[in-house]
């Protein structure tokens, strides 16, 4: 069977990395921390306030989908977190890679703005956080994948999100 693929993707802070781990040890997939891939010097630009232009951020996207395209020639499944906010940026992903979904999660900016507030020792500030949204454009319905709110508790995002992707956790074997 074909492995599958889940980008989770939105802007900082919206939770991908927490739901990502979660669905990663529910279903037995693979992880990766998108932000992992981004080179230094975007680091070290979002850390000092200053949002990344697509330039930026193409090299970075390109090592995202070679490390997807490496898990796909493994028969690995495999979730990875990825901001994604453009279109175009998914194009890229999805181009060539037939069983990438994405996971979108989101919901109000005041929400997400007060976990980026209680986060510490993250190098996003939540100064960059009305540029995310900007830049944002959201899952449109002729891209695989589903939009899920955040407002719940962890275990009922993660919950929702593999309801809303049709996902059935393996069973235990002992
Ligand atoms: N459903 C939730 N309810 C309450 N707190 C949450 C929820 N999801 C995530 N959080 C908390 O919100 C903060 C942001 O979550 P997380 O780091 O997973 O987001 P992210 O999208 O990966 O962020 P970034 O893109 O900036 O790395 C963390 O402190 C996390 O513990
Ligand atoms: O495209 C972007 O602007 C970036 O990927 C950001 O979204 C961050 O990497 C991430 O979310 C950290 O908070």
């Amino acid at each position: 069977m074909d492995p599958d693929i889940l980008i989770v993707m939105g802007v900082a802070g919206t939770g991908k990395t927490t739901v990502a781990k979660g669905i990663s040890t529910l279903m037995g997939w693979t992880f990766a921390e998108g932000d992992a891939f981004h080179p230094q010097a975007n680091v070290d630009k979002m850390h000092a306030g200053t949002p990344l232009t697509d330039e930026d951020r193409w090299p970075w996207l390109r090592l995202i989908g070679d490390w997807i395209s490496e898990q796909v020639d493994a028969g690995e499944s495999a979730v990875v977190t990825c901001s994604a906010l453009r279109r175009v940026y998914r194009d890229v992903l999805r181009e060539g890679r037939p069983n990438v979904r994405f996971l979108h999660l989101h919901d109000d900016q005041e929400l997400i703005a007060q976990r980026m507030a209680n986060r510490k020792d993250h190098f996003m500030p939540p100064s960059l956080l009305p540029s995310q949204f900007a830049t944002l454009e959201m899952l449109e319905p002729d891209e695989p994948g589903v939009l899920v709110t955040v407002h719940d508790d962890v275990p009922e995002v993660i919950h929702h999100a593999i309801d809303a992707l049709g996902l059935v956790p393996p069973r235990p074997t002992a």
